[in-house]
């Protein structure tokens, strides 16, 4: 049996049935675009009797998108197959999709159709559609709750009138894998004709066995799959295709089968869907999840910066991630603060990697998530602490909405308190050009940053900044904590002046 198996994206059509989603034309058009670079072989690019709006963007993605087939949806009604022709019919590859419910619940209480009213309007359906096109595509919607006898029949039916692909959609994800894998045995055994025709899943996930019902279906022989990205769709959503085909890819070692997708385009492809559909991708998803190349635990960053491959089953470029992520927080170990240590310029002995990592978890305790900056401080001003040439003695500032902003710093030296005031275009810049006045110093501000590190009205402030001599570009780091931004910003000055003056006396820079 061939292996190739067939991706059909459904993201703009069923992906677009998502509570909330509703997308313009370009918004398609662009997701379309990017599709075809992903390497799906069909995208489903809307259900043209829905609106203009639909059938325009499927229109123009037929005639825009080259080298991929281009399916429109439709009812078994003539006019729905009439208009998803119109709209398609530019495309390299054009495709009619038509569909009808095969289940008894829903001939019972939806369509009010007898077996054999459907079992004929699916085949005229067919009929139709091949007038326009070689390559149409028949669904039996809620073929996973319909009677096994009465679906094979209506395969038969279809494939005798023209249809090229049948799908077995599991449309409401009720199956289980192995039951959906002795369905599609079941329907390839018994339908007579079978072999002229591609046979397709279409799986939802409201059991969360979207992926793994596919994955079974094309075990037992299906060799189309239909799906989204990020597992967007109606109500739980579809078939993920970045997860089914890293499924199949990662364990090419257990199954040989193979699609046409370019996997370094997942990544780009997942982040697009994301932002046009305004879908956010729930940390924990597989392949394309924030965290799902990071790890948190000592024994996991450890072990990961030994050999990736002892907790990671893919490397992330192969989906267009460029590294995996070690976040530091308070499962962390030595190895993986050592090693972020190292990436930040910082070679530190034993001892100091001791008392740098004592600081780091304590840290890491009260915030959820250490930043490089933290990391920075830790070092900068604890372990390898400056000596202090000045101390912020006090600060006056005068500022307002009708004021130049003024300040006027008075700085400690040893014994001696020294003091100057200066005029800036806002309250921080004033206090910078005052210090600059007691030190001699001209430096440029060239980061300034803030953080809440308690919660309330009266929280501390911690402000972060670099600066550089004006006519230089080394940068140096300083930290300052107050209830008040201002006295924050004048304290992280200093201390960043400090570090400078230190490195400038020892002839470390
Ligand atoms: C499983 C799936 O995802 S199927 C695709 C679902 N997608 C959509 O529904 C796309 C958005 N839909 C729409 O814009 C509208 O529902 C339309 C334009 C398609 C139809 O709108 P309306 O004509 O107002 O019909 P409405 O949606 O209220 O009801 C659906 C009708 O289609 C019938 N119908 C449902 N499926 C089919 C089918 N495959 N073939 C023929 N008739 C069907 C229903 O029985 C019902 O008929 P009735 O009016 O005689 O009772
Ligand atoms: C139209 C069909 C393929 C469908 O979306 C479903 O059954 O879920």
């Amino acid at each position: 049996m061939n292996n190739r198996v067939y991706i059909f994206d459904t993201t703009l059509r069923d992906g677009e049935q998502s509570p909330g989603v509703s997308l313009n034309v370009s918004e398609k058009l662009e997701i379309a675009r990017q599709l075809a670079r992903l390497g799906v072989d069909i995208i489903e690019a809307g259900f043209p009797i829905t609106s203009q709006g639909d059938f325009e963007a499927v229109k123009n993605i037929a005639r825009e998108v080259r080298g991929v087939t281009v399916a429109g949806l439709a009812r078994t009604n003539f006019a729905d197959i009439d208009r998803a022709w119109e709209a398609v019919k530019q495309a390299d590859q054009p495709r009619i999709h038509t569909f009808i419910a095969t289940s008894d619940i829903h001939l019972k209480h939806k369509l009010r159709m007898s077996r054999e009213q459907v079992l004929e309007s699916a085949a005229a359906a067919v009929r139709h559609a091949k007038k326009y096109t070689a390559d149409v595509e028949f669904s039996a919607e809620d073929a996973s709750r319909s009677d096994l006898d009465f679906l094979c029949r209506v395969m038969e039916a279809v494939i005798e009138a023209g249809a090229t692909t049948v799908n077995i959609p599991d449309t409401v994800g009720y199956t289980t894998p192995d039951e959906y894998a002795e369905i599609i045995r079941t329907i390839m055994s018994r339908t007579k004709g079978i072999e002229k025709a591609v046979v397709s899943v279409h799986c939802h996930d409201d059991l969360g066995l979207a992926v793994a019902n596919s994955l079974a279906a094309v075990l037992a022989g299906a060799r189309q799959v239909e799906g989204a990205i990020n597992g967007i769709g109606e109500r739980a959503g579809n078939a993920s295709i970045e997860e089914f085909v890293m499924a199949l890819y990662t364990r090419r070692d257990r199954y040989s089968l193979e699609t046409g997708i370019n996997a370094e385009e997942i990544y780009r492809t997942s982040k697009l869907v994301s932002k046009l559909t305004g879908m956010d991708i729930q940390p924990n998803k597989a392949v394309v999840g924030k965290n799902a190349f990071a790890h948190e635990s000592g024994i996991h960053q450890d072990g990961v910066l030994k050999e990736r491959t002892t907790y990671e089953i893919m490397n992330p470029a192969m989906v267009g991630l460029s590294h995996s992520n070690l976040v530091l927080g308070k499962h962390s170990g030595r190895h993986a603060f050592r090693s972020r240590l190292v990436e930040l310029g910082f070679v530190l002995n034993d001892a100091e990697l001791n008392k740098a990592f004592a600081r780091f978890k304590d840290l890491a305790d009260r915030k959820k998530e250490i930043a490089d900056q933290d990391i920075e401080a830790i070092v900068e001003n604890e372990i390898r602490k400056v000596p202090a040439t000045y101390e912020l003695s006090y600060l006056h500032i005068s500022s307002g909405t009708t004021v130049v902003p003024t300040a006027t710093v008075g700085l400690a030296r040893g014994e001696e308190i020294l003091e100057e005031a200066a005029c800036g275009n806002g309250p921080v810049d004033a206090i910078c050009k005052a210090v600059d006045k007691i030190t001699g110093y001209s430096c440029r501000l060239a980061t300034w940053g803030i953080n809440a590190i308690t919660a309330g009205k009266d929280a501390l402030g911690e402000v972060t900044l670099r600066i550089a001599e004006n006519n230089r570009e080394k940068l140096y780091m300083g930290r300052g904590i107050s209830t008040d931004v201002l006295e924050a910003s004048a304290r992280a000055y200093v201390n960043a002046v400090n570090k400078m003056i230190y490195e400038k006396n020892n002839h470390i820079d």
